[in-house]
């Protein structure tokens, strides 16, 4: 049996307390996914921890420092399938030192509102991530307050 690629994304969000903004990165390589939209992170390495891998990742890639939150609940313990090889966990993720920059891989960086769905899930995402962008922005639009009237 062949074994997963184990993939990690950050989901870098402007304030882990109170999430209004993503950071999504565009693919520049492979020209299969060139022009694609995606979280940044990469393939954990042989022995690796998995949070060490995007940790890691983010800082090789974007050139940040970065306190991971809470891991972005998936359907199961190798997260998220991507294809028949290999599955991705993402985590919540804030900056703490330094600008992302394209730095590896990506041509462009944006910042995108949180409240404006529509905008996040209007870019050409790496087709298997739209299911967790939409979790996701179901994740994050659930009122902190949680109070009914
Ligand atoms: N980083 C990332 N990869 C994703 C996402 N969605 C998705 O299908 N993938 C796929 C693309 C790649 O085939 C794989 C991640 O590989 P990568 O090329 O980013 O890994 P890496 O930085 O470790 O690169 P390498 O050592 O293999 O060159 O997962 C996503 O949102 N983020």
């Amino acid at each position: 049996m062949t074994e997963l690629i184990r993939v990690v994304g950050g989901a870098i969000v402007d304030s882990l307390a109170e999430p209004a903004m993503l950071l999504v990165a565009r693919r520049s390589a492979p020209e299969s996914l060139a022009g694609m939209w995606e979280f940044p992170g990469g393939k954990v390495e042989p022995g690796e921890d998995a949070e060490t891998a995007l940790v890691r990742e983010l800082l090789e890639e974007l050139g940040v420092e970065v306190r991971l939150g809470n891991e972005l609940p998936a359907p199961d313990a190798n997260g998220w399938p991507l294809n028949e090889r290999a599955a991705m966990r993402v985590w919540f993720a804030e900056v703490t030192r330094g600008e992302p920059r394209p730095l590896e891989d990506h041509d462009q960086l944006r910042w995108l509102p949180l409240a404006d769905p529509a905008a996040v899930l209007g870019l050409p995402w790496i087709p298997a991530d739209f299911p967790i962008v939409r979790a996701l922005l179901d994740t994050v639009s659930v009122p902190a307050g949680g109070g009914r009237t």
